[in-house]
């Protein structure tokens, strides 16, 4: 409940106007859930409900955007935020918690200046003039283990390095020198079989604002060393948020909503929704790959959720899992013409989101195309899903060791609609309706280990392909994006669900851990936060003995050694101070020998 004050007008001050905002703005976007909690700490013994199983050791990070200060822009956006990293360690059947800000450039900057100084969600434009040139990530989509550290990430910029037991931020991590792209994925995929890292960036190609179509993938192998590159030129300059990888190949799905450099410098949205723009999906070879060898299959519009599995089959084709809703998910970034914001809420509440199965003939024919920024490798014929699972739901995950394998089992935040809502108490469902987890296994003609024909190809093939199991806690709670925690020696999808229980009407989390077999059931634990971490992104479950066994390995006398943080600017950023020195001296006109 609002104290009274706040909602007061603020009284007439000839100060007033020289002080930085001191209120965050009452949109729908810095409300409920996602009013910002700011906060950082450190909680002992957490109170716990029902029983962690005593084997379980480890710790499920999570990364929520939670902006520190008043946006520079009353109608900014949730996923401007600053990354706040939690961490929710469990072990011997108790649990404590640790929270803290990813440390980013911007975060130094901010504080330095105690106010916001980056303007909109992917827009220098809109910055203060004093931070022109800085790397702006807020580092807050996901937070990966990565050989000994925490790496939080967002896909404007590179990734940052954490103390995977202290959150303290070491600094921007480049691979040792060996990635000095100005845009870095939130989702790179681990091969299971190699422990190879395979990523990928897009707008990569200046200096990661500037609406580059520019792609590159890379491999970085077990030891840590970048044993493949390759760029490829994309239609537009989309968002490729999720990646799936087999064995041998990756997918890049291009979401139709575009920047625009024009609207941008305005001081307007980093992309707009184009309801008219094929969705594509991009194929490129894991190993030795040429800009040439990328094949673009395009399809009818829709928008990419996050991918369950991808594996080949026995024929070669590749098959690729994820959620396609049938509209704009991001509202807030409307079409250019045509509708208004408000509509687009509306609109999104009314999406479905089904899990479609694509297939890929890595030999289909392609055209060369050219595009005003380069060649485009289009396949000639079009796609469709091959099947349509209604679902309904987002943030698939799966048993992660079977990344690049055929895979039976995936879990989802799903909306089920016609579930009871208190509105009442718990007013709009901040990030949308994820009323329910879901369990979803693929009956066996639909897991494609060789062993059974795939199904009829491109039909119209909706419906149910595997059995369901949804679990719904109550009127007043939504989840946020579940993840598996394998059992040890467990056979696929054998072992645990944990994920954030948003209470909507008290504004406080809960972390829930269900038997992923039987999710019906509901929770076998449920750990009590005493406040509200917010509405986050992603997170992943590390168990203790990698942590423990990385620590060794970082030590000062370690094999590995302590991690090594980047050292120099990116080479976007020389370019831009070399450019800005230029400026200076033609200007001033100190520089007698110039031109
Ligand atoms: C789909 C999620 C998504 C995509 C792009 C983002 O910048 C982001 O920030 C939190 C989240
Ligand atoms: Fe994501």
């Amino acid at each position: 409940m609002a104290h009274i004050f706040s909602l007061l007008p603020d009284p007439p001050s000839p100060y007033a106007s020289t002080r930085p905002p001191t209120k965050f703005p009452s949109t729908p976007a810095f409300a409920s859930m996602n009013r910002p909690s700011r906060f950082e700490g450190h909680i002992l013994n957490l109170e716990i409900s029902g029983t962690i199983p005593p084997f379980l050791s480890g710790t499920f990070y999570r990364i929520q955007p939670d902006t520190r200060f008043p946006p520079l822009f009353a109608d900014d956006i949730h996923f401007n935020g600053d990354g706040a990293v939690s961490a929710i360690r469990i072990h011997g059947g108790q649990a404590d918690f640790l929270h803290r800000y990813v440390r980013t450039e911007r975060y130094a900057l901010e504080t330095s200046a105690r106010r916001a100084l980056f303007g909109r969600y992917r827009n220098p434009w809109t910055d203060n003039e004093s931070v022109k040139g800085v790397i702006r990530t807020a580092a807050n989509t996901n937070v990966v283990f990565y050989r000994g550290m925490l790496l939080a990430m967002k896909e404007d910029g590179p990734p940052f390095a954490m103390d995977p037991e202290t959150l303290e931020t070491m600094g921007r991590y480049d691979f040792e020198g060996q990635i000095t792209s100005p845009t870095f994925t939130a989702h790179p995929k681990f091969d299971p079989e190699t422990g190879e890292m395979v990523c990928f960036a897009y707008e990569a190609g200046g200096d990661g604002a500037d609406c580059s179509v520019d792609v590159v993938v890379w491999t970085v192998d077990n030891e840590g060393k970048k044993t493949e590159e390759c760029w490829y030129k994309a239609p537009f300059a989309g968002m490729i948020h999720d990646c799936g990888i087999s064995k041998n190949w990756v997918v890049l799905p291009l979401t139709p909503i575009k920047m625009d450099r024009g609207r941008m410098e305005k001081g307007g949205n980093k992309f707009a929704w184009d309801p008219e723009e094929d969705q594509w999906y991009g194929l490129v070879p894991r190993r030795g790959a040429t800009e040439g060898d990328i094949i673009w299959f395009r399809a009818d519009n829709g928008f990419h959720g996050h991918v369950a599995g991808c594996y080949e089959l026995p024929t070669g084709e590749v098959v690729f899992d994820l959620t396609v809703a049938d509209g704009n998910v991001f509202f807030w970034f409307p079409p250019d013409t045509n509708i208004t914001p408000s509509d687009g809420v509306a609109k999104r509440n009314k999406l479905s989101s089904p899990t479609m199965r694509w297939v890929f003939d890595p030999k289909a024919k392609k055209s060369a195309v050219e595009y005003p920024e380069g060649t485009v490798y289009v396949a000639d014929e079009r796609v469709k899903p091959q099947i349509s699972w209604s679902t309904n739901g987002e943030f698939s995950r799966i048993d992660d060791r079977y990344v690049t394998k055929p895979y039976r089992h995936f879990w989802q935040a799903v909306v089920d609609p016609t579930k009871p809502y208190d509105f009442a108490k718990c007013g709009p469902p901040a990030g949308g309706l994820f009323n329910c987890l879901g369990h979803y296994t693929w009956s066996d003609e639909h897991v494609h280990d060789g062993s059974t024909p795939p199904a009829s190809k491109n039909g119209e093939n909706k419906g149910k392909f595997g059995l369901e199991d949804v679990y719904f806690p109550g009127p007043t709670m939504t989840f946020q994006e579940p993840t598996f925690i394998p059992k040890e020696g467990g056979a696929e999808g054998e072992g645990y669900l944990i994920a954030l229980l948003n209470h909507l009407d008290e504004l406080r989390n809960d972390v829930v851990i269900l038997d992923a077999q039987n999710l019906s059931q509901g929770p076998v634990a449920v750990i009590h936060l005493p406040l509200k971490v917010k509405l986050g992104l992603h997170g992943n479950w590390v168990d203790n003995r990698d942590i423990e066994a990385w620590k060794a390995r970082r030590a000062e006398d370690g094999d590995v050694g302590p991690v090594q943080v980047a050292t120099e600017p990116l080479p976007w950023q020389k370019a831009f101070i070399a450019e800005r020195e230029g400026k200076a001296k033609d200007s001033n006109g100190t520089n007698g020998t110039g031109h």
